[in-house]
Parts: structure tokens; sequence; C-alpha cells
């Protein structure tokens, strides 16, 4: 039997002068980004986890913003397919782990050193994330200190109004009573939880069919958080699994941080008024 030829029906086979896969997609600046400084196996698998959950963040962070921008036009169905979109990126990241898991903490100790003092705890995209969520803490600014241009990016995040602020500037268009003081907060101070807003949910959600759009957007608000959670969930114990209680080379106690992190909240109210439904 001859080996087929897929040209005898037209495939494409002479780049010469024309754009091809590899050239779309530069996979010579993406395949030549993987550079371990030790001989262990496992860090390609460390390099390669990380660098696959900054791109899937760096779509997670274009969906929210545009999610963000058609809220502010009251857009609500466009937001809302973006917020899905958004959800099932982070089932892939949340998936990641099962990779990374297969890490032991033996394999882990051949090259940690090698990281130096470089954590995640300083990825700008995750920040990024989270402050466009609305867990705004200027602290995390300092560690991009000496990145003028990530700096610039963070800042005006906080500067914006979040995620949460946009929902609940839809809210006070839809004619609910939403705080001025609110509406007109400043954007780089963390969340204050607020019974007001606790009201406006109360009200939405005990009445769902006259309230359909902020119902909906409540629950996919309240999805992102549940999915977000998640993810700290399964990097916290993949961290105990291959680290224990080591400090981490962030400089935080490690685990014990991560396990603070746990308790943040970013829409404390949306989990408070379950319990008065
Ligand atoms: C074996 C794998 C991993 C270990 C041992 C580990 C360990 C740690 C530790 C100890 C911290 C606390 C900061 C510090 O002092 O270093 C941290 C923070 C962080 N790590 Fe990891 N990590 C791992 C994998 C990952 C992966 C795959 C990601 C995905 C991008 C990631 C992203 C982060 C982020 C964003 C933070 C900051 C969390 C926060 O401040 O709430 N880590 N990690
Ligand atoms: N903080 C980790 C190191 C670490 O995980 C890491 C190092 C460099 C780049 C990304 C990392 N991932 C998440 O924190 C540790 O203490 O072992």
């Amino acid at each position: 039997m001859t080996t087929y030829d897929p040209s005898s029906e037209g495939a494409q086979m002479s780049f010469d002068g024309r754009m091809s896969y590899g050239d779309y997609l530069q996979l010579d600046a993406i395949l030549d980004a993987q550079c371990p400084l030790s001989d262990a196996q496992d860090e390609m698998l460390f390099i390669i986890q990380h660098q696959t959950s900054e791109l899937w963040m760096k779509l997670a962070i274009s969906e929210l913003s545009a999610a963000r921008a058609a809220m502010a036009q009251d857009a609500l169905q466009p937001a809302f397919k973006m917020l899905s979109r958004v959800a099932r990126i982070m089932e892939q990241l949340n998936s990641a782990w099962d990779v990374l898991r297969t890490m032991t903490p033996s394999d882990y100790t051949r090259f940690r050193e090698a990281l130096g003092q470089s954590s995640g705890f300083q990825s700008w995209q995750y920040r990024l994330i989270e402050y466009a969520a609305g867990n705004r803490n200027a602290a995390m600014l300092r560690p991009h200190a000496h990145r003028p241009d990530i700096l610039a990016k963070l800042e005006a995040e906080l500067a914006r109004p979040s995620l949460y602020d946009e929902a609940l500037r839809v809210a006070a268009r839809a004619g609910f009573d939403v705080p001025a003081s609110i509406l007109d907060r400043d954007f780089t101070q963390p969340w204050a939880e607020s019974d007001a807003v606790m009201q406006v949910w109360a009200t939405v959600y005990r009445a769902p069919e006259e309230n359909w759009a902020l119902y909906e957007l409540a629950e996919k608000l309240v999805d992102f958080e549940d999915y977000f959670r998640r993810w700290r969930f399964n990097h916290v114990t993949t961290v105990e699994r291959v680290i224990g209680l080591k400090r981490g080379t962030g400089g935080t106690g490690g685990v014990p941080y991560l396990r603070r992190m746990l308790e943040v909240e970013l829409f404390p109210e949306l989990w408070r008024v379950r319990t008065t439904l």
C-alpha cells in the first residue's frame, strides 16, 4: 500500500513566503521560552504548568475587562457570555493541578533552590484578576515596584470600578437603592461590607422573576468566586503535598499564608444573603 499524500487533495505544502501555522501563532517565541535552570526532569513540567496558567490568565483578564465594559453599557447578555467563558477558563486552571500533582517532594527539591526568591506571589496577572474582581490590596503592588510598566497596569486597575462595583452600578440604574457612598467610593480601597448592598441582593433573590437579569448576574459572580476558591484550595493542597510547612520562596510562611488567603471574600454580601433567604 502506498502512503497517502494529502497534497493530492489540495493540502498546502509550500510555505515559502506564505504565513504558516507557526508564523501566525509565533511558536518560535513560545517554544523557545522554556529554559530550565537545572537538569531535573520535573522542571520542564513546572515551567510549562506556570506558563500555560499565565496564558489562560491573560485570556481571563481580557474577558473580564470586556465583561465589565459590557456591564457598564447595561449589555448584560454579552457580559454573561464572557463571564461563562471566564468560569470555563478557571475550570481549565483547576484541572491543570492534576498534572502538577504528579510531582513529588523528592522531584521538586531537585530544582527548588534554582528558583531563588521567585514565587507565584509575584504573578502580576494573578493580582490583576484579583483587583479586577474586587480584592483590592495595595500592598500587593510592592513586588512590582521595579517594573514601572507592570506597576502602571496594576495601579490603573486599582483605580477603576471592580466587577462587583460595576454590578452594583447596574443595580442602581435598574432602580435599586444603592447608596451614593458606594457608587462613588474610592475604588483603590478594599470593599467594605454593606447592609444596603445585602438588601439589594435580598430583593433580587426573593423575586427572581421580577429581577431576572440581576439574578443571573449575581449567580455568575457567585460562580466566579466558587471557581476561584477551588483554585486557591487546589493550590494550597498541592503546596502542602509538595513542600509541607516550609516557608515560601516568596518569603511568606507558605501554607499558613495560603490558608489565610482562603478566607478572602470577593463578593461578601452575595454569600451572606443566602442565610437570610
Ligand atoms: C509545586 C508547586 C507550587 C508550590 C510549591 C507553590 C508554592 C507557593 C507558596 C509557598 C506561595 C506563597 C508565597 C511564597 O512565599 O512563595 C505561593 C503563592 C502563589 N502561587 Fe504557588 N506554588 C506552586 C504552584 C503554583 C502554580 C502552578 C501557580 C499558577 C500560576 C501558582 C501561583 C501562585 C500565586 C498566584 C501565588 C500568590 C497567592 C496569593 O498571594 O494569594 N503556584 N505558591
Ligand atoms: N513559592 C514556591 C516556588 C514556586 O512555586 C514558584 C517559583 C517560581 C515561579 C512560580 C512558582 N509557583 C508558585 O508559587 C516555593 O516556595 O517552593
